[in-house]
C-alpha cells in the first residue's frame, strides 16, 4: 500500500477509503503482507498465496418460482437512451406473452444520515427479492458529482462477473464476419475502486485495488462458463509486465484455478498485443473466453462492440451469487438520447441472456430469432444504417415474433 497520504480528496473520504481498502486488502490475504510489500517481493506474496484455500464454485442460479405463471423482475429503465430502450423491451415483451411482471424501481441516488451517497431502499430490496433485473443506462457525471450507480449496483449485490459476449450478426456485412468475443470482466474492484485522494498540490492517487478473492471469483466463474459454453480456452488479459503485483495477483488467481479445470487450456496475453490481435483478426478468439481486471474488460468491450456494427448491439450480464443484473455494454447515449434514434437490440439481448438465466429458452429464442432476422433482411436503425428509428425497429421486430 502507499505511504500515508497527505491530504483528503473533494469528498473528504480519502482515510476512510484508505482505510476500507486495508480491510478488503486484509480480508482477502490474512496472512500476506501485501501493503508492505515492495514490487520485488512477488514470489514471497505468492507463496503465501498459494497455500490459502480457493472459494467454492460460482453459483448464479434463478432460483424463484412463478406465482400464478408470472415471474416478478425488477426493471432500471435509466438516463437517456434508457427510456426509449425499455419501452422497446416492454411492447416486445407484451407482444410475445413473455410470463414477467415488471417492478420498475429507481435508483436516483440520496444522501442519508450518515451523509452518504445512497441508493433508494426499496430498488435494493426488489432486487434482493426478486434476484433478477433488467437495467437500462445510467449517466455518471464526469469529474465531479455522484459515484457512478453502475458501480454502486454492481458492488451492493457482488455483481463479481460481468459477461459481455460479442457475435457478428448475419446479415449485416463489417469488415468481419466471424467476431465472436466472450469478455468476462472483473466487475467490483479494480481500477474501478474509485479511491483517490490528493497527496498534495498537483498530486493525485488512484488505488486499483486487486484482492485475491475477487480474482480467483471471477477467474472460477470464466473457467465455469467455457465449460459451460464449449468454449475450450480461457485467456487472461492482463499487464503484469507493468502492474506487476496487482495484475500479477490476478494472474496468479487465474493460474490457480487453471489447475481444477485440465480440459480447458490456459494462456495470458497482454492488454495491448490483445487489443491488435483482436482487431487485426478476430476469427481465433473465437474458441475462447477472456478474462482480466475491470477497466480493461470495460474498454475492451467497447472496441469488440466497433467490430460487429457498435454499441447499439452488445449486450451484458452482471453475474453475483444471489442477484444478477443485466443491461447494455452501452451507455446513456445523450446525444441521440430523446429523438427515437436508439437501437433497443442491445438491452433486448441483454434481456435475452436475462431470459437464458431463468430459464425461460423458448421466449429468448424466439425474440432473438426475430431480432436478428429483422437486421438480417434490413429493418435497422440508423446506427446500423438503416432508416428506422426505435419505434418502428421494435414494430418490425413484433412482426417477425
Ligand atoms: N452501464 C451503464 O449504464 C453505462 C453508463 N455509461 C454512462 O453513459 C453516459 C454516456 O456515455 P458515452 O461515453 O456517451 O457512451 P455511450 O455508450 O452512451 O455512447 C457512445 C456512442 O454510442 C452511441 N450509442 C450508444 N448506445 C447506442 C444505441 N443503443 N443505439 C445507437 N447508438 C448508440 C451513442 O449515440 C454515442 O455516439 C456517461 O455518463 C457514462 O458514464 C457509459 C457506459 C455504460
Ligand atoms: O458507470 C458508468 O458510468 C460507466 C460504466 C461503463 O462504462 C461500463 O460499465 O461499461
Ligand atoms: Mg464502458
Amino acid at each position: 500500500m502507499i505511504a500515508a497520504p497527505i491530504r483528503s480528496g473533494s469528498s473528504g473520504t480519502m482515510l476512510r477509503a484508505v482505510a476500507a481498502s486495508r480491510n478488503a486488502i486484509s480480508a482477502a490475504q490474512p496472512v500476506c503482507a501485501v501493503r508492505t510489500a515492495p514490487r520485488s517481493a512477488w514470489r514471497t506474496s505468492s507463496r503465501c498465496m498459494a497455500t490459502m484455500p480457493l472459494t467454492s464454485a460460482p453459483t448464479s442460479a434463478f432460483a424463484k418460482e412463478p406465482v400464478n405463471g408470472k415471474y416478478t423482475v425488477s426493471f432500471i429503465r435509466g438516463d437517456g437512451i434508457g427510456i426509449e430502450i425499455s419501452e422497446a423491451v416492454d411492447d416486445i415483451y407484451k407482444a410475445a406473452g413473455v410470463p414477467i411482471i415488471w417492478e420498475n424501481v429507481s435508483v436516483a441516488p440520496y444522501i442519508n444520515k450518515q451523509g452518504k451517497q445512497s441508493i433508494p431502499d426499496e430498488a435494493i430490496e426488489s432486487i434482493r427479492k426478486n434476484t433478477v433485473a433488467l437495467k437500462g443506462p445510467l449517466a455518471t457525471p464526469i469529474g465531479k458529482g455522484h459515484v457512478s450507480l453502475n458501480l454502486t449496483l454492481r458492488r451492493t449485490f457482488s455483481l463479481f462477473a460481468n459477461v459481455r459476449p460479442c457475435k457478428s450478426l448475419e446479415g449485416y456485412k463489417t469488415p468481419y464476419d466471424n467476431v465472436d468475443t466472450v469478455l468476462i470482466r472483473e466487475n467490483t474492484e479494480g481500477e474501478y475502486s474509485g479511491i483517490e485522494h490528493e497527496v498534495v498540490d498537483g498530486v493525485v492517487q488512484s488505488i486499483k485495488l486487486i484482492t485475491l478473492e475477487a480474482s480467483e471469483r471471477v477467474a472460477r466463474y470464466a473457467f465455469h462458463h467455457a465449460e459451460q459454453n464449449k468454449r475450450n480456452r480461457v485467456t487472461a488479459v492482463h499487464k503484469a509486465n507493468i502492474m506487476k503485483m496487482s495484475d500479477g495477483m490476478f494472474l496468479h488467481a487465474c493460474r490457480q484455478v487453471a489447475k481444477e479445470y485440465p480440459n480447458i487450456q490456459y494462456d495470458e496475453d497482454l492488454l495491448d498485443r490483445a487489443c491488435l490481435r483482436i482487431v487485426q483478426d478476430p476469427a481465433p478468439y473465437a474458441d475462447r473466453v477472456m478474462v482480466m481486471p475491470n477497466l480493461y474488460g470495460d474498454i475492451l468491450s467497447d472496441m469488440c462492440a466497433g467490430l460487429i456494427g457498435g454499441l447499439g448491439l452488445t449486450p451484458s450480464g452482471n453475474i453475483g451469487k444471489d442477484a444478477s443484473i443485466f443491461e447494455a455494454v452501452h451507455g446513456s447515449g445523450p446525444d441521440i438520447a430523446g429523438q427515437n434514434k436508439a437501437n433497443p437490440t442491445a438491452l433486448l439481448l441483454s434481456s435475452i441472456m436475462m431470459l437464458r438465466h431463468m430459464r425461460l429458452f423458448d421466449h429468448a429464442d424466439k425474440i432473438e430469432s426475430a431480432i436478428f432476422r429483422a437486421i438480417a433482411e434490413g429493418d435497422r436503425t440508423g446506427d446500423l444504417g438503416g432508416k428506422l428509428g426505435t419505434r418502428e425497429f421494435t414494430k418490425a421486430v413484433i412482426k417477425r415474433l
